[in-house]
């Protein structure tokens, strides 16, 4: 919580002002911020200056690990993240490549659980970083990557968490993660705890203990009309302790994941907060 807070102070403090075209919102803006979940004490980072949505958090990360295109489906696990970009977006709108309502595109987990071959065949990145660290292998390239440039605009938003590596030292499992874009207020929330549960998830189905999770951010951001609620109200709060997270023990396979798990497989013991704030969201 301490890092999530200092950040939002650097960004109030050094920040600087940048024009956002695609949004048409002004984002006060840091460059590098390096953030790191305590897995293995089970430090859940969950935002306490304000009430946080865990649990949305949690379906949207199950979405990208199924490979899901539709906000439809995000929606019917219990997260509405995806409607604004996938419906409101006039940039989306007007893409011919834009299958209709709800549709997302070739975005995250498409691209995690089928990259397109050349030879028209498709790759599912998770499948093999899972088998591998299930039989004790990290080849120094246990990566998935959501991030393919040769079809952004084949998707409503490029990836912002994008790209994932595993590492396997000893019997401990890490995780670093490279974000290129963050909505401190809203998105970063959300991120901090997919970092957490995506290391804690992969450690149990693989069979290892989770270790840290590295969190790595270029641009990280407030925008304009979110600025005034962060500065002058959820910076002014206390935080309080992390809470706990717990995870379903009967979560075993990568099929399960797929299959029958949802958000209420996961949990929070100890979470304490100060009361919601709603920031604006830019689409
Ligand atoms: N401008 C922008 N910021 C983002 O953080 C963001 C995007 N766009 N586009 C794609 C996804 C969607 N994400 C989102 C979208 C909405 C919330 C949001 O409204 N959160 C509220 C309530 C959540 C709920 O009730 O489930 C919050 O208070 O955290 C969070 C992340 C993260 N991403
Ligand atoms: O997981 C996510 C997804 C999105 N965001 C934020 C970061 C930006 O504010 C927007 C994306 O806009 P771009 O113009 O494509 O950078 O969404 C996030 O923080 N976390």
């Amino acid at each position: 919580m301490k890092q999530y807070l200092e950040l939002c102070q650097r960004i109030v403090d050094e920040g600087q002002w940048v024009e956002n075209k695609r949004t048409g919102t002004r984002c006060l803006t840091v460059i590098n911020a390096d953030l790191e979940y305590d897995v293995a004490n089970n430090k859940f980072p969950m935002i306490t200056t304000r009430k946080s949505y865990y649990k949305a958090a949690i379906a949207e990360l199950l979405g990208y690990l199924r490979g899901y295109d539709s906000a439809e489906q995000f929606r019917d696990i219990g997260c509405k993240t995806w409607d604004a970009n996938a419906n409101d977006n006039g940039a989306w709108l007007n893409n011919p490549n834009r299958k209709g309502e709800d549709d997302m595109g070739r975005v995250y987990g498409v691209q995690g659980r089928g990259w397109q071959r050349p030879d028209g065949s498709t790759l599912d990145q998770l499948a093999k970083v899972i088998n591998n660290l299930k039989n004790g292998i990290d080849d120094r390239g246990e990566i998935v990557t959501f991030y393919n440039p040769g079809e952004f605009e084949l998707g409503c938003l490029r990836p912002c968490m994008h790209t994932h590596t595993f590492s396997l030292l000893g019997d401990t499992l890490y995780l670093t993660s490279y974000q290129r874009s963050c909505d401190v207020p809203l998105g970063l929330n959300f991120n901090q705890i997919q970092c957490f549960v995506l290391l804690a998830l992969v450690a149990q189905i693989t069979g290892h203990k989770a270790g840290k999770a590295y969190h790595k951010i270029a641009n990280a951001h407030i925008y304009e009309n979110q600025l005034e609620l962060m500065r002058d109200v959820q910076l002014k709060r206390e935080p309080f302790e992390s809470p706990k997270l717990a995870i379903n023990p009967k979560i075993k396979t990568l099929e399960d994941i797929e299959t029958w798990v949802t958000r209420d497989d996961f949990e929070v013991t100890g979470y304490q907060s100060h009361e919601p704030i709603q920031y604006p969201f830019s689409v």
